[in-house]
């Protein structure tokens, strides 16, 4: 099956590959802008990077603003040691229901976080990633509450186009994840990011290969030509059965974004026009666009 199959796109209209622009917008954000850039320069899919705003209304920011406002309530009474005291008792005791009520909560918060990304954007299929720091995002849960946003995520009745899964993440919250997502109906892209070189990558995905993801996501970083030359040339060798995304990032890496799909590469990350990088080296869609013109 291919990769545009899988995620139920329409064929494609020319040989080109997927374009997939990522969302990347923080608790503080307006949805809107991005949206409308997104009408106008119209990518196949968005990629909603989850980790720009997922931390933000984690169990332990959540906890520091209620315990924050029973504070000042108390800062405000006239009260004695003992009742204070007994105060500190009780708050001890509205956190021991907010962790016990925390599960319930989490999921409706991730409901309708998710909720206003697809009111928004969602005429477009959306992949759900939450990226975490050491593959290069923003990213700073445990790796258990990692595992229960992107459950959540899936299971709030909002369907994505696929989702991403760290390849770092340990093997039983993989599984967690990917038997949820198979639940819905969602393929999963297994990723990997090495942010300091290309390592053997024909080894690599092979090993990626073997998890049962969906598709197989590699990004690397050269430290020359020939790392760029290596990774379109195992990408094109590649002997595994699900599709493939492979990218060899930074400028130097940039012609993998361009020409990946000659070698089997069947999605490129771009950015739209005036909107950040996900990922070092991306192209603005519209240059990525005019270099498939000029070739
Ligand atoms: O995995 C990828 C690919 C990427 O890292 C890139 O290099 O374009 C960008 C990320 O947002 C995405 O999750």
């Amino acid at each position: 099956m291919t990769l545009r199959e899988l995620l139920q796109l329409p064929k494609s209209i020319n040989d080109k590959p997927i374009t997939a622009v990522s969302l990347m917008l923080g608790p503080t954000d307006k949805l809107t802008p991005f949206a409308n850039k997104l009408q106008a320069q119209n990518p196949d899919v968005v990629e909603w990077r989850a980790d720009y705003i997922a931390d933000d209304f984690s169990q332990a920011v959540m906890w520091q603003q209620v315990k924050a406002g029973a504070q000042a309530e108390i800062a405000q009474k006239d009260v004695s040691a003992m009742t204070e005291a007994k105060l500190l008792a009780e708050m001890d005791q509205a956190q021991q229901e907010f962790n016990a009520n925390w599960p319930i909560m989490n999921q409706q918060i991730i409901k309708e976080l998710t909720g206003s990304v697809f009111n928004t954007i969602g005429s477009f299929p959306i992949i759900l990633t939450y990226r975490t720091q050491a593959q290069g995002g923003k990213g700073e849960m445990s790796p258990l509450a990692y595992t229960t946003f992107v459950v959540n995520a899936l299971q709030s009745g909002y369907h994505f186009a696929a989702v991403d899964v760290e390849y770092t993440l340990a093997v039983e919250l993989r599984e967690k994840i990917m038997t949820a997502a198979r639940a819905v109906g969602v393929p999963v892209i297994m990723s990997y990011h090495d942010l300091n070189e290309t390592p053997n990558v024909p080894a690599f995905l092979a090993d990626m290969s073997q998890t049962g993801a969906d598709i197989i996501k590699l990004a690397v970083t050269p430290h020359d030509e020939g790392d760029v030359d290596r990774l379109l040339a195992a990408t094109q060798a590649a002997d595994i059965s699900q599709p493939l995304i492979t990218i060899s990032m930074g400028v130097l890496g940039q012609r993998s974004r361009i020409v990946g799909y000659q070698y089997g590469a069947e999605m490129t990350f771009a950015v739209l026009d005036g909107m950040p990088e996900s990922a070092p080296g991306q192209l603005t869609l519209s240059g990525l666009q005019q270099a498939w013109q000029s070739k």
